[in-house]
């Protein structure tokens, strides 16, 4: 990469302008990640609740297969590579998991 590849006084005003554009919707598109991701962790944690009253086990692994099954589909009708969502839910559950055996912690 040269040296003015990060430098906007060399870039094109109209390739400037294009990627700002995009910039903005990226912005826009990680902001609703993040709103929907706390949406789903107030969700999961609510799980992780009712579960250590009763004695119910963090993880849930047929579940976790149905999700998975059902966000590959999703994935793939979508355009977008289902080993990646597949990778990202497991990324996400594995948090959830964790955060499930912490509250059974708390309630022993
Ligand atoms: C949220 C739950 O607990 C765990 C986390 C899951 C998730 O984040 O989707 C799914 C299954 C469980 O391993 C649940 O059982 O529904």
């Amino acid at each position: 990469m040269s040296d003015t590849a990060n430098d906007s006084s060399a870039i094109d005003p109209a390739v400037r302008a294009e990627l700002t554009r995009l910039r903005e919707s990226i912005d826009n598109i990680d902001a609703a990640v993040v709103h929907m991701l706390a949406e789903r962790f107030k969700c999961t944690q609510q799980v992780g609740v009712l579960k250590a009253e009763h004695q119910l086990p963090p993880a849930d692994p047929a579940r976790e297969a149905r999700q998975i099954a059902r966000l590959r589909e999703l994935a793939e009708s979508a355009r977008l590579d289902p080993a990646f969502a597949e990778k990202l839910l497991n990324f996400i559950i594995a948090e959830v998991i964790r955060h499930h055996e912490t509250i059974a912690d708390g309630a022993r």
